[in-house]
């Protein structure tokens, strides 16, 4: 018996869920969009098995609907869904970065014969559309499930299995719960990224070297502020009440430092960054998607022709597979840094030790 996956929004997420599923033995998925030419370049990509505008030849029939689109459509399409003869036993989830709101409104619904289960897999990037879609996206990520306690075990495991195919981690947690810890960890760090490019971006009207100077922490610290601005206003006018309680903490953070450099206080500086340095340390193990999309190294090269040959070269020999490389830093007569990104751990250790051997100067 085939299983119809219906997936509402082939976007970075949705195209990545989609291509998770699809060629699966006995899985067959369906696409709908809500513009022909989005269509169009979900078909070309091939995420998906067919594609439709329609929403009911999406839904009719369909075993799981995956809600992918931006936050704030997710309800109303609850509500267009509630009221549609849906195959009985359906089960319907999401992938919004909030979940209080949408599982609260999923339960007043109150469908009868098919079933809600609010979703957020713990993965994805600054990119957007279905052009930055990867199978690879959630595998090792977080991906937590919010069932209500009216929803059957055998449902939520029917749910748990279909997304085996992701190879994510599958984490049972409380909406609200989830949106308070992930409003610290994800909403929060996107305002901070947001702002802080924003308040440079000021700078830089009186002066365009803000821009040319910025280098590895500036990138680091703000690349989640080229986040997608409709997607990221969704999240946070949905988590609204969560997002104004952390930003109140958030004032007291920054007030500390005005603080510590009104009064001086070395010793002061000192253990906030040690303090921070210690907790930071114990990130869990590095994983793809929000945490850690994957394993870089940075060398020193110098601005010499052919490093980079030499280094792609030395890697390839010994088959250690590189992902991608970077050049983050360069100017005349001095060493560049230059930013290897790995795949698998494995790989990263073994082209640290090589070219270290070789004589490179490799940081972590
Ligand atoms: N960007 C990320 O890293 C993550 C995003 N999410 C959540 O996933 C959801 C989708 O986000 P992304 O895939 O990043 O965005 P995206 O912009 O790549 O994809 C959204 C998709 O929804 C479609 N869409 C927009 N309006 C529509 C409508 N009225 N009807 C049908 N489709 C419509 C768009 O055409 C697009 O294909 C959001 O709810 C977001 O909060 C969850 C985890 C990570
Ligand atoms: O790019 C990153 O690091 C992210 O933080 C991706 C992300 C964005 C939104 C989510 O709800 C979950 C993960």
């Amino acid at each position: 018996m085939t299983i119809k996956i219906a997936v509402f929004g082939v976007g970075l997420i949705g195209g990545s869920l989609a291509l998770c599923f699809k060629g699966k033995p006995n899985i067959q998925v369906v696409g709908h969009c809500h513009r022909q030419d989005i269509m169009e370049q979900v078909l070309e990509r091939g995420v998906v098995d067919t594609a439709t505008l329609s929403l009911e030849d999406a839904a009719l029939d369909a075993d799981f609907i995956f809600l992918c689109v931006p936050v704030s459509l997710i309800e109303p399409y609850l509500v267009k869904l509630a009221n549609l003869p849906l195959k009985p036993g359906c089960v319907i989830t999401d992938v919004g970065s909030t979940k209080a709101s949408i599982v609260t409104c999923a339960e007043k619904l109150g469908m009868r014969e098919v079933h809600f289960i609010g979703g957020h897999p713990m993965a994805g990037s600054e990119r957007s559309g279905v052009g930055a879609a990867s199978s690879l996206l959630f595998e090792n990520a977080y991906y937590v499930l919010t069932p209500s306690s009216s929803v059957d075990e055998t449902v939520y495991g029917r749910l748990a299995e279909i997304l085996q195919w992701t190879k994510a981690h599958i984490v049972k947690v409380d909406p609200e719960i989830h949106d308070e810890i992930v409003g610290a960890i994800s909403h929060l760090p996107h305002i901070i990224a947001v702002a802080l490019v924003n308040q440079v971006r000021d700078y830089n009207h009186t002066n365009p070297l803000y821009l040319q100077l910025a280098a590895g922490g500036f990138r680091d610290i703000t690349r989640i502020a080229s986040s997608d601005p409709v997607i990221w206003r969704d999240i946070l006018l949905s988590n609204k009440e969560v997002l104004l309680s952390l930003l109140k903490d958030w004032n007291q953070q920054t007030s500390r430092f005005i603080g510590l450099l009104t009064e001086g206080d070395a010793e002061g500086i000192e253990q906030a960054f040690g303090t921070a340095n210690h907790f930071r340390n114990e990130l869990p193990e590095r994983r793809k998607g929000a945490i850690h999309a994957l394993y870089d190294i940075y060398i020193d090269v110098p601005d010499t022709p052919g490093v980079i040959g030499h280094i792609a070269t030395e890697l390839g020999i010994r088959h250690i597979n590189l992902s991608n490389m970077q050049i983050i830093e360069s100017r005349e007569d001095v060493p560049g840094v230059l930013r290897l990104s790995f795949r698998q751990e494995s790989d990263m250790e073994r082209a640290k030790l090589h070219l270290q051997s070789l004589g490179y100067i490799v940081y972590i």
